[in-house]
Formats: C-alpha cells, sequence, structure tokens
C-alpha cells in the first residue's frame, strides 16, 4: 500500500491549495477527485459559471438602458451564446487548474471517490487503498433539496444543472433567497426573464449590516419579485408549467413559471466519505465539527471549505488551505480567524462585508463609531450616473476599523482598500492619508474615511489649539 505523508480528499479551491502548497514544501502528496476534473463547484458550477453568466446578464441589461446614455437599441437574448461564454469562461480557467501541473509538483492524483476504511487508510473508487499520516478532507458541499410534495415529478434546477439552460424562460421563480438565488434571480431578470423568490423568511440578506441590507433590498425589488415569509408546500405541473404552492400569511397561493430553481441551502459533502470508519465527528448539520486549527476530534485529519460549514466561500476554503499546510506539514499550532475575511454578494450593486456589523458592535457591548457616504455624493458614481449606493466603515473610538460595508457598482472591487487596512492593522485616517486618482471609484471610501479626520479637525480640541496658533504667529 502506498504511504502519504498527506493525503488530501477533493480536488477544489480548499483542496489544491494544500495539494500543491504541502507537495511544495516537500511533502509526499495524494490527491484523490472524485469528478474526473479539479478545479470544484467553484471552477464548474459555481464562482465561475454564475460571474460569467451575472456579466452576460448586465451587459444585457447595460444595452437595454443604453437609451439612457444616448442610444436607441433593441435586440433578444441568445441564450445558446449566454451558455457558450460561461463554458469558455471555465475551460478556460480549467487550464490553471491542469493535473500536469500538479503532477509536476510532485502530487500524485487519483481520480476517484475516496471513502475512509480506518483513521489512516483511504479506498479510492473501491479499488486502491493507500495511506496518509495525515489526511485533508476538502470535499466540499452540494445543493441540499428540501421535502417537498410533488417535487420528484417537476423538473428543477439548481446550480449544478441551470447553466445548461438553451432557452430564455419568461418567468423563473426560485425558491430561496441566499447569495445564490439572489445572483441567479436578478441574472435571469437581467436577461428578460420575470423573477420571482419566494423565501422562508421575513427579509434577505440577513449577516449584511440592517442599513446595507435595507438599501440592497430596495435595489434588488426593481428586479426581483420578492414573496417572504412562504411556507412551500408542494409543487405541481400545469401546462409545462411549475406551479409552486405556498402559504403566506395564513393564505394559501400559488404562483407559476417555467423554470423552478432551488436554492435552498447546501449539504456537506461527507455522503460516500465512510466518516465512522475514521471515527470522525459532524455537527447537527452533518458538516464536519473542526478546532480553530482545523482539525477534526481525530487530530491528524483535517476538514477545509464547504464541507467544514464555517464560511463557504472560495477564499475562505484558500486561506483555512494555507493555514492547514502549516499546521500538517510543519506540526504548527496556527489558529484560524475569520475576522478579516470578506465577501461579497455580486448582485447589482455588488454587496461587500467585512468584519463586524453595527448590530454586531452593539450585541458585544463595544463604544464604537459609524462613518458613511452615500454614493450619490462621489463624483464617479455621479458621472456613471450609479449614484445608488452606500458606504459604511464602523471603528472603535481610536479609529481602528471593526467592519466596513457597502452596497455599490463594483463595491466587491473598490474597497478593497480596507481589506488591506484592517490586515496591516491601519487606522480608518490611513484611508484618507493615500492619494486617489481622480474621480475613480475608491473615492467612496476616501470620502468615508475623511468624516473622521473632519470630525478631528472641526469637532475637537486641534481647531481651537490651531486657531490660537495662527492668531499667535501668523
Ligand atoms: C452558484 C454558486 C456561486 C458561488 N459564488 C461564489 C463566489 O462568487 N465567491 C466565492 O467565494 N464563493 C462562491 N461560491 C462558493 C464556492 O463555490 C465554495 O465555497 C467553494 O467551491 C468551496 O471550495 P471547497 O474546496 O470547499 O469545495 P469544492 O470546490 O466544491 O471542491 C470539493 C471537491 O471534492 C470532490 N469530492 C467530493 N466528495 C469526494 C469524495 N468522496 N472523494 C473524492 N473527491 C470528492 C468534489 O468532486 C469537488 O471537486 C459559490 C457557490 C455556488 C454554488
Ligand atoms: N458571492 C458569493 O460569494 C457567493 C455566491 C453564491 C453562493 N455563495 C456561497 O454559497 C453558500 C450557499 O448559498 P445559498 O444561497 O444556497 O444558501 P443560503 O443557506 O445562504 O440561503 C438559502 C436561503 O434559502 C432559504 N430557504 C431554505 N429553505 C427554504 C424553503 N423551503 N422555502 C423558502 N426558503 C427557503 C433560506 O431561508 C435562505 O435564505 C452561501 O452561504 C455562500 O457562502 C457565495
Amino acid at each position: 500500500m502506498e504511504q502519504y505523508d498527506l493525503i488530501v480528499i477533493g480536488g477544489g479551491a480548499g483542496g489544491l491549495t494544500v495539494a500543491s502548497g504541502a507537495a511544495s514544501l516537500g511533502a509526499k502528496v495524494a490527491l484523490v477527485e472524485k469528478s474526473g476534473l479539479l478545479g470544484g463547484d467553484c471552477l464548474h458550477f459555481g464562482c465561475v459559471p454564475s460571474k460569467a453568466f451575472i456579466q452576460s446578464a448586465r451587459e444585457v441589461a447595460t444595452i437595454r438602458s443604453a437609451a439612457d446614455y444616448g442610444f436607441e437599441t433593441k435586440g433578444s437574448v441568445d441564450m445558446k451564446k449566454v451558455k457558450e461564454r460561461v463554458k469558455g469562461a471555465i475551460s478556460h480557467i480549467q487550464q490553471h487548474d491542469d493535473p500536469e501541473r500538479f503532477l509536476e509538483l510532485g502530487v500524485d492524483i487519483y481520480f476517484g471517490a475516496a471513502e475512509f476504511l480506518d483513521p489512516h487508510t483511504i479506498l479510492v473508487e473501491k479499488e486502491d487503498r493507500i495511506s496518509g499520516k495525515r489526511v485533508v478532507v476538502a470535499t466540499g458541499s452540494s445543493p441540499l433539496i428540501p421535502e417537498i410534495d410533488g417535487l420528484l415529478d417537476v423538473e428543477y434546477h439548481t446550480n449544478e444543472t441551470v447553466f445548461e439552460v438553451d432557452e430564455l424562460p419568461s418567468r423563473v421563480v426560485f425558491i430561496g433567497g441566499g447569495p445564490i438565488g439572489l445572483e441567479l434571480a436578478q441574472a435571469f431578470s437581467h436577461l428578460g426573464s420575470e423573477a420571482v423568490v419566494l423565501e422562508q423568511h421575513d427579509e434577505i440578506l440577513v449577516k449584511e449590516d440592517k442599513e446595507i441590507r435595507e438599501v440592497a433590498t430596495g435595489l434588488l425589488e426593481k428586479d426581483i419579485q420578492f414573496v417572504f415569509g412562504a411556507e412551500i408546500k408542494r409543487v405541481s405541473k400545469r401546462d409545462g408549467l411549475k406551479v409552486v404552492h405556498y402559504v403566506k400569511d395564513g393564505e394559501e397561493q400559488s404562483i407559476e413559471g417555467d423554470l423552478l430553481f432551488l436554492a435552498t441551502g447546501r449539504k456537506p459533502g461527507t455522503e460516500s466519505l465512510n466518516l465512522s470508519a475514521a471515527g470522525v465527528e459532524t455537527d447537527d448539520r452533518g458538516f464536519i465539527e473542526v478546532n480553530d486549527e482545523l482539525r477534526t476530534n481525530q487530530s491528524h485529519i483535517f476538514a477545509i471549505g464547504d464541507v467544514n460549514g464555517r464560511y463557504p466561500f472560495t477564499h475562505g476554503a484558500g486561506m483555512e488551505g494555507k493555514l492547514v499546510v502549516q499546521n500538517a506539514v510543519f506540526g504548527l499550532k496556527r489558529n484560524v480567524s475569520y475576522n478579516k475575511l470578506p465577501w461579497t454578494t455580486y448582485t447589482t450593486p455588488e454587496i461587500f462585508h467585512i468584519g463586524l456589523t453595527e448590530e454586531e458592535a452593539v450585541e458585544k457591548g463595544m463604544e464604537y463609531k459609524v462613518y458613511k457616504k452615500t454614493l450619490d455624493e462621489v463624483d464617479r458614481f455621479v458621472a456613471d450616473q450609479k449614484t445608488e449606493g452606500l458606504v459604511k466603515i464602523i471603528t472603535d473610538l481610536k479609529g481602528k476599523i471593526l467592519g466596513a460595508h457597502a452596497v455599490g457598482a463594483g463595491a466587491g472591487d473598490w474597497m478593497q482598500p480596507v481589506v488591506f487596512a484592517m490586515e496591516k492593522g491601519s487606522k480608518i485616517g490611513a484611508l484618507s492619508n493615500m492619494v486617489y486618482p481622480y474621480p475613480n471609484h475608491a473615492a467612496a471610501v476616501q470620502q468615508t474615511a475623511d468624516l473622521y479626520w473632519r470630525e478631528k479637525l472641526f469637532d475637537g480640541v486641534l481647531p481651537v489649539i490651531s486657531k490660537k496658533y495662527v492668531e499667535l504667529f501668523r
């Protein structure tokens, strides 16, 4: 039986980070991937296809609004072309995840499903047995399909099938208003479908700062018809359409569409792993429990990325993967921290998040300050006619950044200086002191940070001292 220093199960964002990092550091590494392709969910069914799809939809929306910019136009959407662009993006990025690259680093790749035989032995595709001193489980997640009456008889889509759609639906009905539902429902709306989102709770974007959430929800309501507090009862078919029956405010109602999408959350990729043979424990939702060193209850087995249920983002899996390389290869005891892990929801406009929300600062009983700017105060957004949005930076009383949030066109990119500032431990004033080429979008960050100096200059003791100085010496 082949012996390895490290066996990595799952060749997605997390697993590939660990495999390449550990092999580069001289460890003997095996990577097991069941699908036959490296890259994982993000590349094949997640971030990459969704962002390519969203971009097509944004371009179409821009063209539809071209008259506002001085150009009249008409036309229809060719979904086959949209699909082609999505496939093109995947196959381009697939080159980075070419098995050859990992083989050159010295990683042995096994294509096939892995299962534990005991805490150190893995069986691949019921054939090859390999043994690892340490094991990293990075098997991701897949759509969680709730039990809904009639669902087995009705065709529905998830992120695993929707990018194959060839015809633009007239109306899409999404069950679930999380990031997947919001991003894709709005994209369909931009392409020209009517988009409905049925959400069981009374609001969306629950992890976002309340003010940001309110602005974002209002903007999304322009493209998406939301039904909040919808209790889904059953689904059925009528004249080729999919009908969703739900109860809202005690009243039974139904809505039909030609495409039904389930965006109701994720389940961990643990089904075929036979975790019990390794003695690895999971939480009540089935996600693998880990401590802050990302070790499971079996200290030589680590779990990263979606499968541990913590921060299900590609960059989250990457960050955890880098930490695990240090802990698994060098035996360090580094703890993971998510305080500076940002995320962006790629709706239009985008919603950016890092650190504490104002509500969390209150909940923790912290003394804090809030600096805010609306985008209609920032020249570039005015010139672009994209003035809808808000930036909000939350600091402690000394200016240390606790959290930053934004809703606005491209916010996922132009808020990045805040991530850098937090990473370096810089205070909010540093964001104001940099020079920003006029008129860029990131000036929204500078103008928000300027408020900190304005407050210091005009509300503190400094103006009094400065007035005296000028009186006496100038
Ligand atoms: C529609 C959509 C859009 C998204 N957009 C974004 C975004 O914009 N930004 C962002 O940061 N995140 C986004 N995400 C989330 C992101 O895709 C995941 O967080 C990320 O892929 C998790 O990486 P991972 O390594 O944990 O798992 P994955 O990338 O899913 O990799 C897991 C791998 O393990 C393999 N595997 C599973 N079981 C076994 C087994 N038993 N044996 C061997 N191999 C196995 C799978 O085949 C897969 O290749 C999106 C997700 C979806 C669904
Ligand atoms: N831009 C990004 O970074 C990005 C984009 C997409 C997905 N993701 C990641 O993928 C993860 C999963 O996203 P998701 O949207 O599938 O899951 P989610 O768990 O975030 O949202 C699911 C939504 O569906 C609702 N829901 C569940 N069951 C329902 C039912 N029976 N009836 C009505 N509503 C129901 C839930 O209340 C929730 O609002 C996210 O947590 C995120 O980390 C990230």
